[in-house]
């Protein structure tokens, strides 16, 4: 993959199964193939499998155990979304926090897996150990910020900038994704200029009334 990525994380929004996040990767498969931008969406894992046979984008799972396939109750493997159609994973997000040692067993089991990994972080330090352990992306998102509609482009360019720097200090093979009220292509041109090679984002594409036009927003200025 080339270019820019955004991914869309459908994080639990949905009451039932299905007709939310199809609506969604079909708009994301149709903006991206209007723009050329590479859109990724986190479904639910109840949605991964029908996603990835039916919509041609890439599909992250929201968070891998770092376990191999056994007697594990309530787990989900590498193996398991590897196996469902799963492009990546996101590891650590703010709303499904891990130790340190938990995210290189989950980074460990990506790999295994030909996952690509995006570790979530949630400040300038926990982003710099992520970028120690190697994963493809590292997408800093400052909790106070998620799901307010108020952006981390604008609220707090500061911590993109300084997490690109310890990035790029630890590890500059690592490529940086930033979030938390991302909603506009404004949003998403300020956090590229900041050095960031794309964003992650929720409340303005699952919440948007019409989920495509809001990703056409999104992509409007790259
Ligand atoms: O947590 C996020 C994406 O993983 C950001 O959420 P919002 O875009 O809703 O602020």
């Amino acid at each position: 993959m080339t270019g820019p990525l955004i991914i869309v994380n459908l994080k639990a929004y949905a009451e039932g199964t299905g007709e939310q996040a199809t609506r969604i990767a079909a708009a994301a498969r149709e903006v991206a193939e209007e723009s050329g931008a590479v859109i990724g969406v986190a479904p639910a894992y109840t949605d991964l499998g029908i996603i990835a046979r039916d919509y041609d984008v890439p599909v992250y799972a929201q968070h891998i155990d770092g376990v191999t396939p056994g007697a594990h109750t309530g787990h989900v493997t590498a193996e398991q979304v590897r196996a469902a159609g799963a492009f990546g994973t996101l590891i650590n997000h703010s709303e499904r926090r891990l130790t340190l040692a938990e995210i290189e067993a989950s980074l460990t089991a990506a790999r295994r897996c030909g996952l690509q990994a995006v570790i979530c972080t949630n400040n300038v330090a926990t982003t710099a150990a992520a970028a120690a352990l190697g994963p493809e992306y590292v997408a800093i998102e400052p909790p106070e910020l998620i799901g307010t509609g108020v952006s981390v482009s604008k609220a707090d360019p500061g911590i993109i900038e300084r997490s690109v720097e310890a990035v790029r200090r630890v590890n500059p093979a690592v490529k940086v994704l930033t979030g938390a009220g991302i909603s506009t292509g404004e949003c998403v041109k300020i956090a590229l200029g900041l050095g960031t090679d794309g964003v992650l984002l929720a409340s303005g594409v699952v919440k948007a009334q019409d989920p495509a036009a809001a990703l056409r927003d999104l992509v409007s200025l790259l």
